[in-house]
């Protein structure tokens, strides 16, 4: 399916809601002076939509909470026991709360800034021991020294890891492995999209590179650590995060450098795509080797961060007159990884969608086994490790 129509549908499917149409009308604006630049305006205008499903349903963290509260029969704050933490303090009446999370031990790529600083921050609030893997030692020192303030716990740490280098990654978990420290959660966050064309430290098209290949290799360089923390009523978590985008998504095993024919819509979604096959597949291989330990992926919806700062002009304005309206904040974004994290909804569950808290369908490409295994392997083959799953049907 074209990604315009999969935009148009998900217009047409919007019935009844005021912001639908505002929504609805900016997209058509953008479709109709799209002109050249069709393809990107409905990427774009995909993300859009999902913004204005995620700026209405981001709304709905409050709902979940009560829904949450519910469940486990907690009605206010009164009756929530006292091994269980509030993930914000700021919002105590509207944000879920979790089990507090004491002596674990927590990875976050990309989390200096938006969807993984907001992950960082609140996973850190429950308890647990998060280190940032990032590319910037200065806005890595900053946002611990704003963790450390805002939550008052020092058990936040940077450590260097540039996932557009291999080596960088390498050298990140052999630091990681001196710590001698388990390893529970790892949240595969970072990310850059629509940057031009462009190549990472080893030759691969940045957006495949980064995005997807560097957090394929750091997740199995540490597979051997969260094996050995997971138990079996308290699984290890790996959460990943792709993108609606990847519903427009193709990928091109013969061409996953983008070298035929570049768009930065078409590679950045090649390589959210890539990040969703790998979790299906990386969750089978858990299974098939009785692993404590559960892959999920997670779309945060559309959230007002850095990430568009590569976008068209023409969508940044619309991004900054309508981000209040259609956009999530960075911390109603995050909802869904930390969910993934902590949420003893999830224990044991793995191979999910999750888009706002609930497991959705992703895209039916996806689920296909046959892709999804000449994917690993190849990637495997690009990163230079030995492919131990072709033993796996
Ligand atoms: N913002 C959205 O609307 C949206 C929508 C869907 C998915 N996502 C995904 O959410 C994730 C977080 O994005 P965000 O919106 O917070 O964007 P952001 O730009 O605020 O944060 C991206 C993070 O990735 C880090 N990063 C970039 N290059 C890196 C590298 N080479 N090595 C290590 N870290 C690097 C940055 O330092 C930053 O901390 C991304 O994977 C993104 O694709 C975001």
């Amino acid at each position: 399916m074209g990604a315009t129509t999969v935009a148009q549908q998900a217009v047409c499917g919007w019935h009844g809601h005021s912001a639908g149409s505002i929504s609805a009308g900016i997209i058509c604006c953008l479709q109709m002076h799209g002109g050249l630049y069709q393809n990107e305006f409905a990427v774009c205008s995909w993300g859009l939509v999902s913004g204005g499903f995620g700026g209405g349903d981001a709304k709905t963290s409050s709902s979940w909470c009560v829904r949450q509260q519910k469940d486990w029969g907690y009605t206010g704050l009164a009756k929530i026991p006292e091994e269980t933490s509030l993930l914000s303090q700021e919002c105590r009446w509207c944000d879920p709360v979790f089990p507090t999370q004491n002596g674990k031990v927590a990875i976050v790529t990309g989390g200096t800034k938006g969807i993984g600083y907001q992950t960082v921050k609140h996973l850190a609030r429950l308890g647990m021991h998060v280190i940032i893997a990032g590319n910037s030692e200065n806005e890595g020192q900053e946002a611990v020294r704003k963790i450390q303030e805002e939550t008052l716990t020092g058990k936040v740490e940077f450590l260097y890891c540039d996932l557009a280098s291999m080596k960088s990654i390498r050298q990140f978990v052999q630091r990681f492995r001196a710590k001698n420290c388990p390893l529970h959660v790892l949240v595969n966050n970072a990310g850059v999209m629509l940057v031009p064309e462009r190549k990472t430290e080893d030759g691969f098209e940045e957006h495949f590179g980064l995005n997807y290949l560097g957090h394929f290799l750091l997740t199995n360089l540490l597979l051997d650590k969260l094996k050995q923390s997971g138990t079996h009523s308290h699984n290890a978590r790996i959460i990943t995060v792709s993108s609606a985008t990847h519903y427009v998504g193709e990928l091109h095993l013969n061409d996953l450098q983008s070298r035929c024919s570049y768009s930065p819509h078409g590679a950045y979604a090649q390589s959210k795509l890539a990040l969703v096959l790998f979790t299906y597949r990386l969750q089978h291989l858990l299974t098939a080797n009785g692993s404590h330990v559960t892959a999920n992926v997670v779309d945060p919806g559309v959230v007002n961060t850095e990430l568009y700062k590569h976008v068209f002009w023409v969508i940044k304005v619309v991004k900054w007159m309508t981000a209040w309206l259609f956009f999530k904040t960075p911390e109603e974004g995050a909802s869904t990884s930390i969910y993934a994290a902590v949420s003893p909804e999830m224990e044991g569950a793995g191979g999910c969608y999750l888009y706002n808290e609930t497991r959705t369908k992703s895209a039916d490409v996806a689920y296909d086994e046959e892709l999804q295994r000449r994917l690993w392997t190849e990637s495997c083959r690009m990163v230079g490790i030995s492919d131990e799953s072709s033993r796996v049907p």
